[in-house]
């Protein structure tokens, strides 16, 4: 992995890194500076007792749960990696915290607001929200739609309202850190599934979000590719910036680090978090 990253030192991870990076970090999170971010940190997710169903009904005609009761607070300076059997309900979270889907009951707060359809709906809240939370899906098709790879990275930088020399700049920047400048004037919906996936990480992680939530960033990349993602998100500084990851990964989880939360086939966290 180490060989890995200096072999591609200079590719565009580093200066990637470093633009995604603020000034300031802490080199390593241990349980103290866990216990000291909380003391004076609100979080910026707070998850409060969600259940949501896909409507399914069982045998009995009960509903499925996808959730069942999932409580927990996500604060700044931290990253967390989702784990869990299929099935378990990982997707379906993301799918909350990204807005898409609300829960049936229970609250889900981002920085002290509850997220729900109606704000969702509001043009100008949702606008600040997808500003504050990058989402990559876990089938990168599903957001894919300019004409070329180079339109699909400058896309959400245009909406972010950065200059055109900034766009370029970063749009170049970040092709070169997923290794696929060479894709630049190709129409994603004709890559592979691995190369589409770059695309879509590519343009994520381009606009910097403060809240990045990835599912199965690693799903569908070749060797060279999950050590890319993995070498980025392992050495990306988190102060300010809150990271969310579900992951089949064993060598994702252990690389990037931080604190993991095992969702069970009860579709709900495991006790002991
Ligand atoms: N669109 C849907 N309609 C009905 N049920 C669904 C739908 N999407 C997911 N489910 C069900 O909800 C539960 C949770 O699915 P989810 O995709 O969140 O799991 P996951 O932990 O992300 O799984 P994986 O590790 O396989 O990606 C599963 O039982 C699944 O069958």
């Amino acid at each position: 992995m180490l060989i890995h990253r200096r072999k591609h030192a200079g590719d565009g991870v580093e200066a990637a890194n470093e633009a995604l990076t603020p000034k300031t970090h802490r080199a390593s999170e241990t349980s103290e500076d866990k216990l000291k971010t909380e003391a004076v940190c609100a979080p910026w997710i707070s998850l409060q007792d969600i259940c949501y169903s896909y409507g399914q009904e069982d045998e009995g005609g009960q509903q499925v749960p996808s959730l069942s009761h999932v409580s927990l607070d996500m604060y700044p300076g931290h990253t967390y990696v989702v784990t869990g059997p299929n099935g378990c309900g990982k997707s379906t979270l993301f799918r909350i915290l990204a807005g898409l889907s609300f829960p049936e009951s229970g609250r889900y707060l981002f920085h002290g607001e509850a997220v729900t359809r109606d704000r969702m709906n509001d043009r100008e809240w949702s606008k600040t929200f997808y500003r504050r939370l990058g989402f990559l899906f876990q089938n990168s098709e599903t957001q894919l739609f300019c004409k070329s790879v180079r339109e699909e990275i400058a896309f959400g930088l245009l909406q972010l309202g950065l200059s055109g020399e900034e766009v370029q700049r970063r749009t170049e920047q970040y092709m070169d850190m997923l290794d696929i400048g060479a894709l630049a004037e190709r129409a994603p919906f004709h890559l592979s599934g691995g190369e589409k996936k770059r695309t879509a990480l590519a343009a994520v992680l381009a606009m910097q979000p403060q809240t990045l939530i990835l599912d199965e960033p690693e799903a569908g990349l070749d060797e060279d590719g999950e050590a890319r993602v993995t070498g980025f998100l392992a050495s990306l500084k988190r102060e300010d910036r809150l990271i969310i990851i579900a992951t089949h990964s064993r060598r994702l989880a252990q690389e990037v680090g931080g604190e993991e939360i095992r969702m069970t086939k009860a579709h709900t966290i495991s006790s002991g978090m």
